[in-house]
């Protein structure tokens, strides 16, 4: 048997890193039913885990902790469909302290703005003695962590994204803190099965919170004014997406993986005289470069305030409501433009 990993706060980020993490090893009862076939990682230097059945270095159970039994419901959907629901995964709902205390490590998905109290839950600290802990929450800082939990807990930042569910996620990770080679081994083994990773300061966080956690949401913004522009001249909704997608795709592994630097591709592509070069000179028209530049900043000043006690969270937050957020748009657009405003600018 490998270790157990429990993941407080199952929402976008933890299924993205578990799926990811699932899909990495060979687990009998997903390869035997028939579902889905694993995603298979193309990132080159991503790692599948090897080890053998009682390797310690590598998951072998897995709890989903939730707040909301609807939240469970979907959860178990998701895991179901890729043929572990039951045998290596459970999900639990307002069970924290016991997951932990079955786990071997931890990993932390909730929002910053409720890290503390969930640390904080009564028998945590005890629960979470002499285990690892991965912190997520954007903004939630070692020093804070640490005078949150016992001196005993073996802990590290992780800031990973999203594509970490079809293992092409990056992650910046601080890892300073372990002294002991098995911690650093589980953290490499979990990060690098589900994409790239990077150990870097902790200095450097908001930026990475900013460069690559929010980044795929940014990049979502070009590609589908690319996919506009296609259908603009009368191409096909889905075609055009493909396009997109798909060149974006391409262009960011000729950095990656050839190594070629992005001004060499765009001055192969942009023949004189050609469409290219006149495509590019409209783009400049229109200031992208510096537009796309100054988003990285404002959202790294963003991601420094989150989990910071007196700073503006939003509205949902503030009011304590515990639904989906299609909802909150929903009650928020039925108030006044006042605090329609307000809301968008946190
Ligand atoms: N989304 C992203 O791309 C990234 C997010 N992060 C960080 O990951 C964290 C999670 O973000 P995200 O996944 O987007 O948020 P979500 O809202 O999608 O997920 C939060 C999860 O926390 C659960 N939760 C809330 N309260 C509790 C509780 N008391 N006990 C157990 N679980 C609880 C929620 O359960 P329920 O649904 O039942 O309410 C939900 O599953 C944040 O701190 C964020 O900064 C970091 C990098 C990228
Ligand atoms: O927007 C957010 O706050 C989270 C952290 C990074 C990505 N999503």
């Amino acid at each position: 048997m490998g270790y157990t990993l429990s993941v407080l706060g199952c929402g976008t980020m933890g299924i993205a890193v578990l799926s990811g993490v699932v899909d990495s090893l060979d687990i009998p009862s997903r390869l035997s039913n028939g579902n889905r076939e694993k995603w298979e990682s193309h990132t080159p230097g991503t790692l599948t885990p090897t080890g053998s059945p009682d390797d310690k270095t590598v998951p072998s159970r897995f709890i989903a902790c939730v707040k909301r039994e609807e939240s469970a419901v979907k959860l178990k959907g998701i895991f179901a469909s890729m043929g572990v629901m039951g045998q290596n995964i459970e999900v639990v709902v307002s069970h924290n302290v016991q997951a932990v205390q079955e786990s071997d490590v931890v990993l932390l998905c909730c929002k910053p703005q409720i890290a503390h109290s969930t640390l904080s839950e009564p028998r945590m600290k005890e629960a979470l003695n002499q285990k690892l802990l991965i912190s997520t929450p954007a903004g939630v800082t070692i020093s804070q962590l640490s005078s949150w939990v016992l001196p005993s807990i073996k802990m590290i930042r992780a800031m990973p994204n999203t594509p970490c569910k079809i293992r092409e996620g990056m992650t910046v990770l601080i890892t300073s803190s372990l002294t002991e080679k098995i911690d650093s081994a589980i953290i490499l083994k979990i990060f690098s099965s589900i994409g790239r990773c990077r150990i870097l300061d902790e200095k450097h966080f908001d930026a990475c919170t900013a460069l690559s956690s929010s980044s795929p949401a940014f990049a979502c913004i070009f590609l589908e004014a690319m996919a506009d522009g296609g259908v603009m001249i009368g191409l096909p909704r889905a075609e055009a997406l493909e396009l997109a997608s798909q060149t974006l795709q391409g262009a960011a592994r000729m950095v990656l993986q050839a190594g070629q630097h992005p001004a060499q591709i765009r001055d192969a592509v942009a023949t004189p005289g050609g469409c290219t070069i006149a495509g590019l000179l409209a783009l400049e028209d229109g200031k992208v470069r510096s537009t796309i530049a100054r988003c990285i900043p404002i959202a790294t000043d963003r991601a420094s305030e989150l989990g910071q006690p007196n700073t503006k969270n939003c509205v949902a937050d503030q009011l304590n409501l515990g639904g989906p957020k299609p909802l909150y748009v929903g009650i928020l657009q039925s108030l006044s433009g006042d605090i329609l405003h307000t809301w968008m600018l946190c």
